[in-house]
């Protein structure tokens, strides 16, 4: 069971060392625009050089050539996981595992963020279609362009497994154990219908980074997670 990426949005590393320094084993983070855009590679250096694996959440969307480039810089960076909006388009996302030539970094792509209700897309995004359908169309697109897996919530999990098979990453933030508030997100579930509706990792912010013991609430969650409670 691959452990909860832990998603450090946070402005500052004196607020990621502060939490990192309630936890004594490696773990999974999430840098994710926020941070990055002010604490830049320098903090995906540190981070690293502590023995954590991470997932840098850019979530690229621009046009290929532009992605590409960029790509090839973050392949420096030695992270473990990066991210593409899968509506940039197939070339696009084609262009984006260009750019990660040589490196293990795996690739994956946004379909529709979980924050996003089926009424919001129709209305934001004029896509008629169910929920589920675009968000498997994207996932079949990223597959056609040779990523490892999606971003999507636990609720389409089962739906693109059928489709893409066991092997395709997915990626699903959206939780919340059943105590906590879903705060701005609307395709939520808990670590245990996670587990159960097959998502290879699950993200969890707010939930452990806003708790009274993060330590604690981590790991609740792993224990939900891996089936342990
Ligand atoms: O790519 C992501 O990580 C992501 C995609 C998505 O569809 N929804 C989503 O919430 N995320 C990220 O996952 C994290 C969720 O945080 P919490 O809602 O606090 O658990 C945030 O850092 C989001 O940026």
């Amino acid at each position: 069971m691959n452990k909860p990426i832990i998603a450090l949005d946070f402005a500052s590393k004196e607020q990621v060392e502060e939490l990192l320094s309630r936890f004594s084993e490696p773990l999974f983070v999430k840098v994710g625009m926020e941070l990055y855009f002010q604490e830049g590679p320098d903090l995906i250096r540190y981070i690293k050089s502590q023995g954590h694996d991470i997932f840098l959440d850019l979530k690229l969307h621009d046009i290929p050539n532009t992605v590409e480039s960029a790509m090839r810089g973050l392949a420096k960076l030695g992270v473990d996981m990066v991210n593409v909006h899968a509506a940039g388009g197939l070339e696009m996302m084609r262009a984006a595992k260009r750019g990660l030539a040589g490196s293990s970094t795996k690739l994956i792509a946004v379909t529709q963020l979980t924050s996003t209700s089926e009424e919001e897309m129709h209305e934001d995004q004029l896509v008629y279609v169910s929920l589920e359908e675009s968000v498997l169309h994207y996932a079949k697109r990223a597959m056609q362009a040779g990523l490892d897996g999606v971003v999507c919530s636990v609720l389409e999990a089962e739906a693109i497994t059928k489709v893409c098979g066991p092997d395709f990453l997915m990626v699903t933030p959206g939780i919340r154990p059943a105590s906590v508030s879903a705060d701005d997100q609307k395709r939520v579930a808990t670590p245990a219908e996670a587990r159960v509706k097959g998502s290879s990792h699950i993200v969890v912010g707010r939930a452990i980074t806003k708790s009274e013991n993060p330590a604690e609430s981590y790991a609740q969650i792993a224990a939900e997670w891996s089936g342990r409670s």
